[in-house]
């Protein structure tokens, strides 16, 4: 379990380009190193606004954006090509402006899809697709992402794992359906704990005054079944990036000096 860092920006414009900046920078490491990268995306305003900064970024194309590998932490599971789904933002904001591998852009399934209604079955259908991924070097059955990014709520839930839900209690599955999510929609698609767990590095975004609670409570040990962002940690790092809003109710012990 690696120890939360904290990187604290002005606001959350300058959050959202200095994480597209990092990102940039991580892709294009794992890509020198390994050839290929990894990257988990995440839905809501924070992620996606890390996404449009990402597009606009002076040095979006040193990224080998053909040799990328994208999954998602989670979906609203509503029809293909739905403005709600996480996906659909996402290819708004970035995925159809960068010349990816269709391939290697791992949706998870809509809802108007092969599996229907059955939630769990999709749910079990994007397991597989990680399992396949994952290689004899991998931990259990996914593949070892680069960055695990998670946007966080205000009652502190990341991906579609929500305080007290079935969802945030599993320790076997490494992705599970959801049913009455208490954010809207209530059916959806979500990584576990255990599977988050197997992420290099796990980027938390949190801004807006909106996250201070919630960064605040899960940042001072609250359990990670009544704080499930507390229980989203990286192999490696865990990387809390907010802006000053977001950190205004955080201990002044956990500021980081640079912004004390
Ligand atoms: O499907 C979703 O809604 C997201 O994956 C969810 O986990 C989101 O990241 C948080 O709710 C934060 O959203 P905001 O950044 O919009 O507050």
């Amino acid at each position: 379990m690696s120890t939360p860092q904290l990187v604290v920006h002005h606001d959350k414009e300058l959050m959202a380009q200095a994480a597209a900046a990092r990102l940039i920078t991580k892709i294009v490491d794992a890509q020198a190193s390994r050839g290929t990268a990894s990257v988990v995306l995440t839905g809501g305003r924070n992620g996606n606004g890390l996404l449009a900064a990402l597009a606009a970024a002076p040095a979006r194309d040193a990224v080998d954006w053909g040799r990328l590998d994208l999954w998602w932490g989670d979906e609203r599971y509503l029809p293909e090509g739905d403005p709600e789904r996480n996906v659909t933002q996402a290819r708004e904001a970035l995925l159809d402006s960068v010349p990816l591998d269709p391939e290697r852009v791992h949706a998870m399934p809509a809802s108007d899809g092969p599996y229907g209604a059955d939630v769990e079955a999709a749910a079990e259908a994007y397991a597989a697709e990680l399992a396949k991924a994952a290689g004899p070097e991998n931990h259990g059955s996914v593949p070892t992402f680069d960055v695990l990014m998670l946007g966080v709520g205000p009652d502190t839930h990341v991906a579609s794992l929500f305080p007290e839900l079935p969802a945030v209690r599993e320790t076997e599955r490494t992705v599970v359906g959801v049913h009455g999510a208490p954010k809207p929609p209530p059916t959806r698609i979500s990584l576990t704990l255990p599977a988050i767990r197997a992420a290099r590095e796990v980027w938390l975004l949190a801004a807006g005054d909106d996250k201070a609670e919630a960064a605040a409570i899960a940042l001072s040990g609250a359990g990670e079944i009544q704080a499930p962002a507390a229980g989203a940690y990286g192999r490696s790092r865990t990387l809390w990036l907010l802006d000053s809003a977001a950190a205004s109710q955080l201990p002044r012990s956990l500021y980081p000096p640079a912004s004390a």
